[in-house]
C-alpha cells in the first residue's frame, strides 16, 4: 500500500524568501506526504551539500526519482533513504543536493504516516510516543550571520525548563521575546527582528544578556515557574582560524580565554544550554569546556556535530559536548538523523532538534521530537514559520490527551 507511486519537486519560497525545495510523495492507496527543505546561514563546513534548488531538483528527477517510483515503499524510511543515498552516490550529497535528499525523505516519511492514518510522530517513534514533550529553546535576541550590526553571540535562548506543558512553554518563550521588546524601549534601543524572528539590536553582548536575563525573571515571576537561558555562540563563525582568536568586536579571545569566558558566563547566568562554544575543528577545547562546566549545563554540538555519526563518535571518544544538535538537512535523510539521535542517547549525548534560520511552514521537525524523546526542540520563539512547529507541538499535545 505504501509503494511510491509519483515524486514530485518544485521550488517554493523559504522564509528568507529564497528558493528552496519541496517534495510530494504519493503511494499506491493515495498515501500523500508533503516536506520542504530548510536553509541554514551559518553552516557547519562538514555539513551535506545544499545545491541550487533547481540544480538539485534537476538532478533528484533524474538519478532519485526512478529509485523511488514503483521500486520504494514510503512506509519503510530505510529504504526510501538507501535510494536516495544510492541515487546520490556521494559522501555528502553533493550529486542531487542535501536539499533534494531531505525533502524527499520527510515527504516519505509523511506519506507512510498518511497511509497509517496515524500522525507522524507515531509512525516515525511508535505507539508509545507523545507522552513526552520536548522544551522549547526560544531565540529571543541574536545576531551573528542571523543579523547585522547586532550581537557578536548569534542567539540568546529562552529555556523554560520548569513549565508544566509544552504549551505553557511556548508561551512563555513568547512572552520573554516581548518583555525583551519592552526593556529594549525603555532603554531606547530601537530594532528589527534577525532571521529567526529574535530581536536583533545593536547592543553588545554584556548588554544583552543583562535585559534577558531581565526579562527571564520577570516573566518567570509571571508565570510561577522556572524559566532558564543559554545561547548559540556560533564559535565557528566567530573564530579566526590563522590567528586562532575568537573575534569579539571589542577584543579577542584565545582559545584558553574563550573556554573561561564560556565557563564564567555558565555560573554567573545559571545557563542551561550552550552550543558550538568554540570552533567546529576543536575538539579538544570543547572536551576541556565539557570537564570544566558540563555537570551543570548542555554543552551542544551543532557545527561541531553536524548530525553525523561519524563525527560524533569523535566526540564521545574525545569527551567533546555532552548534547548534540540535530539538522536532519545538515545529513539528508530522516535515516541519518535518526541513527544520531540513537548513538547521541545510548552515549548520554542529549538530541536537541533544530530548525534552520532559513525555514518553511514544514513541521516535521515537531513530530521528530516527539518520535524520538528528545529533551529540548530549537524552533524560534515567534514569526509564522516558527510558530508552525511550535503550533504543532500543542496540537499533538492536545490530541495526544
Ligand atoms: C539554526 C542555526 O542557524 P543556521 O540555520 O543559520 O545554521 C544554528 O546555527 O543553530
Ligand atoms: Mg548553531
Amino acid at each position: 500500500m505504501t509503494l511510491i507511486t509519483d515524486v514530485r519537486l518544485r521550488r517554493i519560497l523559504d522564509s528568507r524568501g529564497n528558493p528552496t525545495v519541496e517534495a510530494d510523495v504519493v503511494t499506491e492507496s493515495g498515501g500523500f506526504g508533503r516536506a520542504a527543505a530548510p536553509s541554514g546561514a551559518s553552516t557547519g563546513e562538514y555539513e551535506a551539500v545544499e545545491r541550487p534548488p533547481s540544480e538539485a531538483i534537476a538532478a533528484a528527477r533524474e538519478d532519485a526519482v526512478p529509485r523511488l517510483v514503483g521500486e520504494a515503499y514510503a512506509g519503510n524510511q530505510r529504504e526510501v533513504d538507501a535510494a536516495l543515498h544510492a541515487a546520490d552516490g556521494t559522501d555528502d550529497f553533493s550529486e542531487i543536493g542535501a536539499n533534494s535528499a531531505v525533502a524527499i525523505s520527510m515527504a516519505a516519511a509523511k506519506a507512510g504516516a498518511d497511509v497509517l492514518g496515524a500522525p507522524l510522530f507515531q509512525h516515525l517513534g511508535g505507539a508509545f510516543r507523545g507522552q513526552n514533550f520536548p522544551i522549547p529553546l526560544g531565540n529571543v535576541v541574536g545576531g551573528g550571520e542571523h543579523a547585522a550590526d547586532a550581537t557578536d553571540i548569534q542567539e540568546f535562548l529562552v529555556a523554560p525548563v520548569g513549565a508544566p506543558s509544552v504549551e505553557d512553554a511556548v508561551f512563555a518563550n513568547a512572552t520573554v521575546h516581548s518583555t525583551v521588546a519592552d526593556l529594549l524601549e525603555e532603554r531606547d534601543v530601537p530594532c528589527g527582528k534577525g532571521d529567526e524572528g529574535a530581536w536583533a539590536p545593536s547592543i553588545d553582548d554584556s548588554e544583552a544578556f543583562e535585559i534577558v536575563d531581565e526579562a527571564v525573571s520577570i516573566v518567570q515571576d509571571e508565570v510561577g515557574f522556572n524559566i532558564g537561558f543559554g545561547l548559540d555562540v556560533a564559535g565557528a563563525e566567530l573564530y579566526d582560524s590563522d590567528a586562532g582568536t575568537y573575534e569579539y568586536s571589542d577584543r579577542s579571545r584565545d582559545t584558553d580565554e574563550q573556554i573561561e569566558y564560556i565557563a564564567e558566563l555558565v555560573r554567573e547566568y545559571d545557563l542551561v544550554y550552550v552550543e558550538d562554544p568554540l570552533d567546529e575543528d576543536d575538539y579538544d577545547a570543547f572536551a576541556d569546556l565539557t570537564d570544566e562546566v558540563g555537570d551543570q549545563t548542555l554543552i551542544c554540538g551543532d557545527d561541531l556535530f553536524v548530525t553525523n555519526t561519524d563525527r560524533l563518535v569523535e566526540g564521545i571518544d574525545r569527551g567533546a559536548a555532552n548534547s548534540i544538535l540535530i539538522k536532519p538537512n545538515q545529513i539528508g535523510t530522516l535515516t541519518d538523523a535518526f541513527d544520531a539521535i540513537e548513538l547521541a542517547a545510548q552515549n548520554g549525548y542529549d538530541p536537541v532538534i533544530s530548525h534552520r534560520s532559513g525555514e518553511t511552514e514544514d513541521t516535521t521537525i515537531a513530530h521528530l521530537a516527539v518520535a524520538t524523546d528528545a529533551p529540548f526542540i530549537k524552533t524560534g520563539a515567534v514569526g509564522g514559520e516558527r510558530t508552525a512547529k511550535l503550533n504543532e507541538l500543542i496540537r499533538i499535545a492536545d490530541d495526544a490527551t
